[in-house]
C-alpha cells in the first residue's frame, strides 16, 4: 500500500517537540500488536484510523507511558516514557475509550480539578478554574452533581475536560465522541480545533478527521497509509467497504 508523507507546508506544533516511536515492538498476550513501527508525530492535529484492533488504542497508550514498548523506545518532547514516566501527565493528556476507566471522584468539580492540585495548584484556586472551564462548555452549575447520574455522553465530556483543565501540551483522545450527542460533538470539535496544543485522535468518525492536518491508517499493527485526510480516508474507506463485503458474504448476505 502506498505510504503518503504529510506535504512540508503542514506547520508543526510549537507549543511541545515531537512525539517519536523508533523501532517500537509490543506483544500483547499472545498477539504482536507492533513489530518495528517508527513514526514522528509533529503536526498540530493527527487523526488515527483502522479497524477494530488494528493498534490505535495500543499506539496512544505508548505515547502516554501506560503502555511501555518491549524493544525501541518512545519520546514526547524530549521525554523517554520508560525512563521519565512521572514527568508524562504535566504534558500529555489522555481521554479513555471507556469513561469508566478515567473517572475515579464522585462529583464532577472534583474529577475536573483533580489534574490542576496533582500539579500544585491549590485546591480553591483549583475548583473554581474547574467551574469555569465546565461553564464554558455549557456546564454551568455541574460541579457538586454526581458523575455516577450523568448520562454516558455527560460523562464523556467530563473527561474531555479534565483532560484539558491540567493544560496539557498533547491531548490524546481515544474514540472520545462516540456517545456525545451531535450539538456536543460539534462543539467539542470547533473548541479542540481552536486549542493551542497538540491533538491526536483515533477515530471512526472520518467525518471528524477530514479537518485535520494527518491521517495514519493503521493495518493489523502496520501503517498501511499516512498523509492528508483526503488522500488516507479515501484509501481507508475503500479497503473497509471491501472488508465489509467479505464478512457479509461470510454471513450469508448480499455485498453492501
Ligand atoms: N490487554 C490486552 N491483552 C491482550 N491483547 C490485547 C490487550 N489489549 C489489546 N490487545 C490486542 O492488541 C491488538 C490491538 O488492540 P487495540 O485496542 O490497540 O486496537 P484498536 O485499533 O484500538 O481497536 P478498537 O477500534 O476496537 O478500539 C488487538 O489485537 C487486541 O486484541
Amino acid at each position: 500500500m502506498t505510504i503518503f508523507r504529510p506535504s512540508p507546508q503542514q506547520q508543526p506544533v510549537r507549543q511541545a517537540g515531537p512525539v517519536r516511536l523508533a523501532g517500537v515492538e509490543v506483544t500483547r498476550g499472545a498477539r504482536t500488536v507492533f513489530s518495528g513501527l517508527s513514526l514522528t508525530l509533529s503536526e498540530r492535529r493527527i487523526g488515527l484510523v483502522g479497524d477494530n484492533g488494528s493498534g490505535k488504542s495500543t499506539l496512544l497508550r505508548l505515547v502516554n507511558g501506560l503502555i511501555l514498548p518491549d524493544a525501541g523506545s518512545v519520546t514526547v518532547d524530549g521525554l523517554d516514557t520508560r525512563r521519565d514516566r512521572r514527568r508524562l501527565p504535566a504534558t500529555v493528556g489522555f481521554v479513555f475509550q471507556n469513561v469508566d476507566h478515567q473517572i475515579i471522584f464522585p462529583t464532577v468539580r472534583e474529577e475536573v480539578a483533580f489534574g490542576p492540585i496533582q500539579q500544585g495548584v491549590p485546591k480553591a484556586k483549583a475548583n473554581a478554574e474547574a467551574d469555569g472551564l465546565l461553564a464554558r462548555h455549557g456546564c454551568a452549575g455541574w460541579g457538586e452533581r454526581a458523575v455516577a447520574d450523568l448520562s454516558e455522553g455527560q460523562k464523556q465530556l467530563v473527561c474531555i475536560l479534565a483532560a484539558l483543565a491540567a493544560g496539557p501540551r498533547i491531548l490524546l483522545l481515544d474514540e472520545p465522541f462516540s456517545s456525545l450527542d451531535l450539538a456536543n460533538r460539534l462543539a467539542l470539535a470547533a473548541r479542540l480545533a481552536a486549542l493551542d496544543l497538540q491533538v491526536v485522535m483515533a477515530s471512526h468518525d472520518l467525518h471528524l478527521l477530514e479537518g485535520f492536518d494527518r491521517v495514519i491508517w493503521l493495518k493489523a499493527g502496520r501503517v498501511a497509509a499516512d498523509g492528508r485526510p483526503a488522500e488516507v480516508l479515501p484509501l481507508y474507506e475503500a479497503d473497509a467497504r471491501a472488508h465489509a463485503a467479505e464478512l457479509s458474504l461470510h454471513l450469508g448476505g448480499q455485498a453492501p
